[in-house]
């Protein structure tokens, strides 16, 4: 390798791997001038994060006689340090840049829902997306949520092969990733409940704040029952959310799959038709070998396609950055690549390798080998904030927030009034709740101008069933530039007027006692005196919203005919040994946080990998 090529192993900058890739590799790989390995493997798994480690330890202990590569493009997660750890560092941690992606959602303008003869701006934000072995179960929130039974229902009822994703299979695959330790479970909570997986589940070791204690009983007088168990019988009420933590401290999937699946050594048969080096340096006896092979900084750059078969789209292999040159890795017989890298990223590598929208293809010289409206089905949940200083001094201060404290343990799940009307009672008793509501001290939407300053109380509302979409498209055809994201958050009506419900219940709980009256507790950014049209509703929603960091759906699980990217085997249109598994496949958009239905997914599709594996001659 030329040295003017070499990079230190130690780089980790972003913006330098880019500008290196633009002055020469760039050129040299169209070329053909790269490193040959002669590396084979039986399924290449892009992306270490919550679908990719559960799906590596699964295909590991279920298929005999296999061997895995995992390439991840961020760090190992030995640098995982202490505050990703601690529950209560996470506010801090998904907006380091050495685990995050960077990514920001774009500036749009659209017509007003209020007055469609007026402009309104979605301005664009960071959008955060993890880059480190575990992906986005690093640096996420822990709250562990399924949704409902009829989420999955929905995705089962796109025709008889997708009776496979209904809510009873599901929840099989929930159950069998799961390891609840809830104390002294009763029967009920049992029958939704898994007790072996290896994903570590418990409830808040943690006290709440006595404010928070305080809006339970407010709630409680508004009408809104009590729920033991938001992944049980029903979701709607409020309750404490459990947690993907394991003796109060974070437990990611690398956690409990990955690191099973680095346990596992496989002996070789000599036959083995290829040959593979020794990854992990258990060369002294050549017939074994660490079954997965881990790569982290390993950035997979697009697919290697079958030249001889050019019209079927046969993969066969990956090329990847790593070590600071290109390298590719190819799948044996019956292998398959599986593109695991999450809802942006798994978007951009299809598209990067030729299957997406044909435009935007070719608007960046890329050769269309399928045409499949990748990334066009963008589904996020868009939560909005109302804020309020606390006149008690310390009362929610740093000092008192536990270790173990992600601060997002009250929640509370009910129906918003779709005209934009305070929900009342008969919304908090309905079973397909739309909104998700925290109670916390995180500092969030305008209370951050004054961080420190003040006690603060927020009151975050999620739009779990949005009816927007927006979607993603390639900017370059350089892997290393970002896409650009288009969220179009609030474009449809309901989901405006929703959020306003919602919003308006937030305010109606701050003004209730002791609220009001004990904790002198006063909202940020209203007019006291002023009536809020639904003018101002729309400006202030647009202006505070943030996103709750949950893409999914950009590479859509349905029939073709039906705007589908994979069929319900997870398998890509119109190409061969090419699977799509993390959130990327969501049809439609689950009522609750993405990290719990991504790893039943990921679990599912490997039972499908199997079954595919043993039946090829
Ligand atoms: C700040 C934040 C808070 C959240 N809070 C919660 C919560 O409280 N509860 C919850 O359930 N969910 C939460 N989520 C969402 C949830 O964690 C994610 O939806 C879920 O982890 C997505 O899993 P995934 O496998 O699809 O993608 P990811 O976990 O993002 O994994 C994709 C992996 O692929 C790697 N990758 C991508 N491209 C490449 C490439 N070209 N080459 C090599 N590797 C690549 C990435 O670096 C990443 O590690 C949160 C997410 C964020 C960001």
């Amino acid at each position: 390798m030329p040295s003017d090529l070499k990079l230190d192993k130690e780089l980790k900058d972003d913006a330098e791997i880019r500008n290196l890739w633009l002055e020469s590799i760039h050129i040299r790989d169209q070329q053909q001038i790269f490193k040959k390995t002669n590396e084979f493997y039986d399924f290449i798994i892009v992306g270490a994060g919550t679908a990719g480690c559960v799906l590596a330890r699964e295909l590991i202990y279920n298929i005999p006689n296999i061997n895995i590569l995992v390439l991840e493009a961020g760090p190992p997660n030995t640098q995982v340090n202490d505050i990703m750890r601690s529950p209560c560092g996470f506010p801090s941690v998904h907006r380091t840049s050495e685990t995050d992606w960077g990514y920001s959602t774009e500036d749009q303008k659209m017509p007003s829902i209020v007055d469609p003869t007026k402009e309104v701006l979605n301005k664009g934000y960071p959008y955060a997306r993890a880059k480190v072995i575990g992906g986005c179960s690093t640096v996420n929130a822990m709250v562990y949520i399924r949704g409902q039974k009829a989420d999955y229902d929905l995705w089962a009822a796109q025709g008889p092969e997708y009776k496979i994703w209904d809510y009873e299979h599901c929840l099989e695959a929930f159950k069998a990733v799961e390891n609840n330790s809830r104390k002294s479970p009763d029967e009920k909570f049992k029958k939704y409940h898994g007790f072996n997986g290896l994903l570590n589940v418990q409830d808040s070791s943690n006290d709440n704040y006595d404010i928070l204690k305080d809006i339970y009983k407010i709630a409680n007088n508004l009408g809104i029952p009590h729920n033991n168990d938001f992944n049980g019988v029903r979701q709607n009420g409020l309750g404490e959310h459990q947690c993907t933590m394991k003796d109060g401290k974070r437990f990611s999937l690398a956690d409990g799959y990955l690191t099973d699946a680095l346990k596992k050594v496989e002996t070789y048969p000599p036959s083995k038709p290829f040959e593979i080096g020794s990854p992990h340096g258990l060369s002294d006896d050549a017939a074994k070998f660490v079954a997965v092979n881990v790569k982290s900084f390993a950035h997979m750059l697009n697919i290697i396609w079958d030249e001889e078969k050019k019209d079927e789209n046969v993969a066969i292999g990956v090329k990847y950055f790593y070590d600071g040159r290109v390298h590719e890795s190819f799948i044996a017989p019956k292998g398959e690549v599986i593109i695991c890298g999450g809802a942006i990223n798994s978007a951009q590598i299809l598209m990067l390798s030729g299957i997406g929208p044909k435009n935007n293809l070719e608007e960046n010289n890329i050769k269309v080998r399928k045409e499949l409206p990748v990334g066009r089905n963008l589904l996020e949940h868009p939560s909005c904030c109302v804020s309020a200083k606390v006149s008690v001094p310390n009362c929610t201060s740093a000092s008192q927030l536990h270790y173990s404290s992600n601060g997002y343990e009250l929640g509370m799940f009910y129906k918003s009034d779709i005209d934009g009307k305070i929900p009342s009672q008969e919304h908090f008793l309905d079973e397909r709740p739309n909104i998700q509501f925290y109670a916390n001290t995180v500092k969030l939407g305008l209370a951050i101008a004054e961080p420190g300053k003040n006690e603060i109380l927020t009151l975050l509302s999620v739009l779990n069933l949005p009816s927007s979409v927006g979607h993603l498209e390639l900017r370059s055809s350089n892997p290393f530039i970002h896409p650009k994201i288009f969220l179009n958050l609030y474009e449809k009506p309901d989901d405006l007027y929703n959020m306003m419900s919602s919003l308006k219940l937030s305010r109606e709980i701050l003004k209730q006692p002791p609220l009001s009256t004990v904790w002198g507790v006063k909202e940020i950014g209203f007019d006291t005196d002023k009536e809020m049209s639904d003018e101002d509703w729309e400006q202030y929603i647009r202006k505070v919203s943030i996103t709750s960091s949950h893409p999914c759906g950009t590479v859509k699980m349905a029939p073709e005919s039906q705007g589908g990217c994979i069929n319900h085997r997870l398998q890509v249109y119109g190409t061969k040994n090419l699977r799509v598994v993390d959130a990327s496949i969501f049809p439609t958009i689950p009522a609750c946080n993405l990290n719990a239905p991504t790893a039943m997914v990921a679990w599912k599709a490997s039972r499908l990998i199997e079954e595919d594996y043993k039946n090829k001659a």
